[in-house]
């Protein structure tokens, strides 16, 4: 369904008198199959609206070439943009129009009749929980509301590619949950490809069949979440300990499981971390040697006070390939 190769994006501004170039996008190769729910995830600044606007035929690539929905972005863009939806960060409605008749109107732009259009809309609004005001004002709608009519926008003329654009970028955690229950439904009940941008790691890990990761307008990997995930060295294995003066021997149990584990699974060793009573190892699948090190903290008489593993997150898949935290960004 999407095809890029050797995307690149060079905007050219000033910083004071000088002039500088921005590679806002520096050579991207992407593809999506058709029914796939890809999230493109990255810090602010990342490209991924830079990419975004490419590929929905807003702005002409530097170099590279792109596919969308089989029609090239730049020699048949009008083809493109007829089978595409595009929610942007900015959304797409006015303030005064009535909610039903700006969808309408919109539909209309594409070549449906008014009548048909009109039958697809109030489709969306009971899809998307918007019953009841097609009367009403977009200025007078909550932001979930607006933002779930920006998305019936992009949805109107039945798009077999919808591209969305942070779409849950201001909105409240129930305002959220609601619309990431509808953009599921966009596949499982439009059979629709969803190209998503966000810089939320639970958005793009909860709705994503796979993640494409950019920073400074390059890919730095993609996948699934789940083997995103597993690529980081290990679950984070915190124990505490009750008397500081045994922090040394407990450091000494948790570095032979790292050591343990690290030779049945070819990974490299990393530190056990100390500070006081509160240790930190990264372990490779951390759950099966547990029993061991609770059972050798034992038998040596260390006393603990808590033992907790956590899984790796997308923000430890970042922080590993970068070196920076998506959530400090
Ligand atoms: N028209 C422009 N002129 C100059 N620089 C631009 C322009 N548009 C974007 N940039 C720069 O290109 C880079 C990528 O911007 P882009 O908006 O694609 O990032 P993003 O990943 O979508 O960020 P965010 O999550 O904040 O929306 C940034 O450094 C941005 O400042």
């Amino acid at each position: 369904m999407i095809r890029a190769r050797g995307l690149r994006q060079t905007f050219h501004s000033r910083r004071g008198r000088e002039k500088v170039e921005v590679h806002a996008v520096a050579g991207v190769d992407i593809d999506v199959a058709d029914g796939e729910v890809v999230g493109f995830l990255g810090p602010n600044g990342a490209g991924k609206t830079t990419t975004l606007r490419m590929l929905t035929t807003l702005l002409r690539p530097t170099a590279g070439e792109a596919t969308v929905a089989g029609y090239d972005v730049v020699t048949q863009s009008a083809e493109v943009r007829r089978r595409i939806g595009y929610v942007s960060q900015v959304g797409s409605t006015g303030s005064e129009p009535r909610a039903g008749e700006e969808v309408v109107d919109h539909a209309m732009l594409y070549g449906m009749s008014r009548a048909d259009a009109t039958v697809q809309a109030r489709k969306l609004f009971e899809e998307l929980e918007l019953d009841g005001l097609w009367d009403r004002k977009c200025s007078k709608m909550s932001g979930g509301q607006r933002r779930r009519l920006d998305v019936v926008m992009g949805l109107v003329h039945s798009p077999s590619l919808v591209f969305l654009d942070e779409p849950t970028t201001g909105l409240d955690p129930q305002a959220r949950a609601n619309l990431w229950h509808h953009i599921r439904g966009l596949r499982e009940r439009r059979g629709a490809t969803v190209f998503l941008t966000t810089h939320y790691l639970d958005e793009a890990d909860a709705l994503s069949d796979r993640i494409v990761i950019i920073d400074h307008g390059e890919i730095v990997a993609e996948d699934t979440a789940e083997n995103l995930k597993r690529q980081v060295s290990g679950d984070l294995v915190e124990v505490e300990v009750a008397d500081p003066a045994r922090a040394a021997d407990a450091a000494d149990v948790l570095d032979r499981a790292v050591r343990d584990r690290a030779n049945v699974s070819g990974r490299a060793v990393n530190d056990v971390v100390v500070d006081s009573t509160r240790l930190s190892a990264r372990i490779d699948r951390a759950a099966l040697a547990l029993p061991d090190i609770v059972r050798e903290m034992d038998s040596a008489g260390i006393a603990l006070v808590s033992v907790d593993v956590t899984r790796p997150t997308l923000d430890d898949v970042f922080l590993d390939l970068t070196g920076r935290s998506l959530r400090d960004s």
